[in-house]
């Protein structure tokens, strides 16, 4: 494809110019990491655009991680948005578009790498009927939904360091396994590894010690979503679960997409999460005008091997981000740029919109009957894809960069 056609983006284009999400890429001839925005089939020089057109954000744009625009807050995302979103438009002009053309690459010629430095990892447990289906699965003889579920976002932290990009191998984890049926634990690799699909937070302006954060507030935090695998090795984390939560079943990897959707391009998805069954603390209370509409209507598509396993929906979510963010922050725990926060495995009610195998083949008792052989766990040389689609303006759909990770044998 020629280097003009790249800026011929046709407007039903999943990455077309009201989606625009960053990440960090490099070449094979150019190996030093710069941020990139993704138009079309192609990835846009940022910090190359912003120095060659003049924008007085040049020097956030121009370092080797999103960090300091995520650091530079509400008001900047706004106005690179709105210069590139200029920039991009097919009226903007000959000359403008003669100096982005040099600093566009086609997708396929480019590496991405983790976007940005992930501070803290937080993961929660968000959907009610996943809750509920793992509920039955783990505690057969109790309350699917513990008391406490209704009323607060259930989290747990998770491990930052093991945040992995969209591509990176998997290794199979070892640990410690015991089902129910075995008198003592043994070791080996996990013969239960599972997936999580589910959707990342991203944030950007950091908090004080002490400072919490309400959910009207949301949006002055958080820049913007990624796609996120949390495997999970249903074996390790069966057996060591109680009574803190998920410690190694879910800490040896976590695959985000390589593109950073900014929550700006996410206005149409906005949609009213499901009604409240229980009354809320004000903290949590979402019935106001300010905080209406915090649920977002992404449509996950999960496949394995190329065949499609499950259509998670977003929107049946039933704590929102902000709800999230503003108790992970209600203890004043404060906020750091590049935190990342998971809305927990994202299911819905019927069957196919399950967002693991541990709830679509029941625990292993209803194996998936795939074109290339059945599948309860996942097996070494499997590979897992999630990607999404969200509404746009005028009836348009924009896509979500996808997350994909294939599964290799340990040591
Ligand atoms: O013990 C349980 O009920 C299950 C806990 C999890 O699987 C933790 C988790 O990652 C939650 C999620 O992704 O929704
Ligand atoms: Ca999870
Ligand atoms: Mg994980």
């Amino acid at each position: 494809m020629s280097a003009a056609n790249l800026l011929q983006v046709p407007e039903e284009h999943l990455f077309g110019s009201d989606n625009l999400p960053y990440g960090l890429f490099s070449t094979e001839v150019e190996s030093r990491r710069r941020l990139g925005v993704r138009f079309g089939d192609a990835v846009l020089d940022l910090g190359g655009a912003a120095s060659a057109l003049g924008s007085p954000h040049a020097e956030v744009l121009n370092g080797d991680s999103l960090g300091p625009l995520l650091a530079s807050g509400l008001t900047v995302w706004r106005e690179v948005r709105a210069e590139l979103r200029g920039w991009l438009r097919p009226d903007a002009g000959e000359e403008i578009h003669d100096r982005l053309l040099p600093l566009l690459r086609p997708l396929a010629e480019v590496e991405l790498h983790l976007p940005f430095e992930v501070a803290d990892y937080v993961d929660f447990y968000a959907s009610e009927h996943h809750a509920t289906n793992v509920g039955r699965l783990f505690r057969p003889d109790g309350e699917p939904l513990t008391p406490n579920w209704k009323h607060l976002p259930i989290g747990y932290h998770g491990r930052a360091g093991t945040v992995v990009v969209s591509g990176t191998d998997v290794v199979r984890p070892n640990g410690q396994r015991k089902a129910p049926t075995e008198e003592v634990p043994s070791f080996g690799p996990s013969r239960r590894l599972d997936i999580e699909a589910e959707v990342g937070f991203v944030v950007g302006t950091p908090t004080r010690l002490g400072q919490s954060v309400p959910q009207s507030q949301f949006r002055e935090h958080v820049f913007g979503v990624c796609l996120l695998n949390d495997w999970s090795a249903r074996d390790i984390q069966g057996w060591e679960y109680v009574p803190l939560g998920p410690f190694l079943g879910k800490s040896f990897a976590t695959s985000v997409s390589a593109w950073v959707t900014p929550l700006d391009a996410l206005d149409a998805a906005r949609t009213s999460p499901p009604a409240r069954t229980h009354a809320l603390l004000p903290y949590l209370d979402d019935s106001g005008d300010e905080v209406e509409q915090a649920g977002l209507d992404l449509r996950i598509t999960v496949t394995l091997n190329g065949d499609v396993v499950a259509e998670p929906p977003f929107a049946a979510m039933y704590w929102t981000a902000a709800q999230q963010l503003a108790h992970m922050t209600v203890n004043g725990a404060s906020l750091r740029t590049g935190d990342l926060f998971a809305s927990g495995t994202v299911s819905g009610p019927e069957k196919h919109q399950r967002g693991c195998l541990l709830e679509l083949t029941w625990g292993g008792r209803e194996p998936l009957q795939l074109p290339f052989g059945q599948r309860a766990f996942l097996e070494n040389g499997d590979e897992v894809t999630l990607t999404a689609w969200a509404p746009a303006a005028n009836g348009r759909r924009l896509g979500l960069g996808e997350v994909t990770g294939r599964i290799v044998g340990g040591a």
